[in-house]
């Protein structure tokens, strides 16, 4: 059966325009693993609040960071994807989950080229409902309806692989080098806090209260919150931090439901509060830069830490098409190939 990989990643707006901003943000924030109350509340808090409120103050921070050649992050996906193709003879196809480079025209795309078999790869390297789940169920709501003869199988989170946590950290550190700093910050896009109680297998582990998340449980599989806070111990014990020298926040909270704490912004003022001059900050949610990274972090969070007095505020880029995270992406596609070969 021949064989094609579909990359996916979360999607931006076709131009930072309050009107494709709108309808991008209409398609996002409507999909029930994102927003995740009944349809009536969806439709009233999304097309009836925030579609009349947010596409335009959205739409200024867009472009802020785009590009000539469009969305950062559209653009830092399909740099990954030449990256890889360039390593494989498997056709690497891109999606995105919200936005006009669909899921479905990923597929068509593997398919035209003969494709029976897809290796599919949300680009997130923690399990959420809001990545990899809805990735995952509207893949398989797609292959059913329109390629029913396709076999998808899809890469999970991939959070504490040994392979990712060196890549990370080998980037990390090539970043801080010679950039002294007080303290590192491991800022990752927060959820609703209902959203981890939501996904425990266990329906009982989870506390909310900091002390669940590092107590070893099946429900961590699913558990966005531990995923996270695992990065950053995998990575502090790579790079030998000391502890109190770094630490874990969750940004971009919207709407007025708990969210995952400590939120990045308030975790930013304290730091300068508190007197820390020089602070460097990761975002390893995201595999690309988007506007979350280049614009809530390197902008605003750098405003509010000069602010409270700081002095070097260091952003250190995401993944995007770093040459160790495009061959270790190659060879999990190559491992994945292979190992069906062998199954088959
Ligand atoms: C990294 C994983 C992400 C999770 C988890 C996530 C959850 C989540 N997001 C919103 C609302 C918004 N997110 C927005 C932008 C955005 N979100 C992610 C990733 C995750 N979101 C990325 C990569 C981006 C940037 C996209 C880009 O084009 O660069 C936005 C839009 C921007 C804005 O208006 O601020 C919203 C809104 C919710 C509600 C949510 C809940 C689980
Ligand atoms: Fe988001
Ligand atoms: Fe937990």
């Amino acid at each position: 059966m021949k064989k094609g990989v579909l990359l996916v990643n979360l999607g931006s707006p076709d131009s930072p325009e309050p009107a494709d901003v709108k309808t991008y943000l209409g398609e996002f924030l409507m999909d029930e693993r994102v927003i995740d109350v009944p349809l009536w509340a969806r439709t009233l808090l999304v097309k009836g609040i925030i579609l009349n409120t947010r596409p335009k103050a959205s739409a200024a921070a867009y472009k802020k960071i785009w590009w000539d050649e469009g969305s950062p992050l559209i653009v830092i996906s399909e740099r990954l994807q030449k990256g890889i193709q360039e390593k494989t003879e498997l056709p690497i196809a891109l999606a995105m989950r919200y936005g006009s480079m669909t899921i479905k025209k990923g597929l068509q795309e593997l398919v035209d080229k003969g494709v029976e078999e897809v290796f599919l790869v949300p680009l997130y390297p923690q399990f959420a409902m809001a990545t990899t789940e809805t990735i995952v169920v509207l893949a398989e709501e797609i292959r059913k309806e329109f390629f029913p003869h396709l076999k998808i199988t899809d890469l999970k989170a991939f959070y504490n692989r040994e392979d990712y946590i060196t890549v990370l950290s080998n980037s990390i550190e090539r970043h801080l080098k010679n950039r002294p700093y007080e303290h590192l910050l491991f800022s990752y896009h927060g959820v609703p806090e209902r959203h981890i109680r939501k996904r425990d297998i266990t329906k009982s582990h989870c506390k909310m209260d900091g002390s669940c998340c590092i107590t070893p449980s099946p429900a961590h599989e699913f558990c966005y919150r531990h995923q996270c806070l695992e990065v950053t111990r995998l990575v502090a014990e790579k790079l030998n931090l000391k502890p109190g020298t770094y630490s874990s926040s969750f940004q971009s909270r919207l709407g007025f439901d708990p969210w995952l704490t400590p939120a990045t912004d308030l975790t930013i003022e304290r730091l300068g509060k508190q007197g820390v001059k020089n602070m460097a900050i990761a975002t390893p949610a995201f595999v690309s830069d988007c506007l979350e990274t280049l614009e809530e972090i390197a902008m605003e969070g750098e405003e509010i830490f000069h602010e409270m007095g700081g002095k070097e505020f260091t952003t250190i880029p995401c993944l995007n098409d770093d040459e160790e995270w495009v061959s270790l992406v190659s060879d999990w596609i190559h491992d994945w190939a292979n190992s069906e070969t062998v199954t088959a």
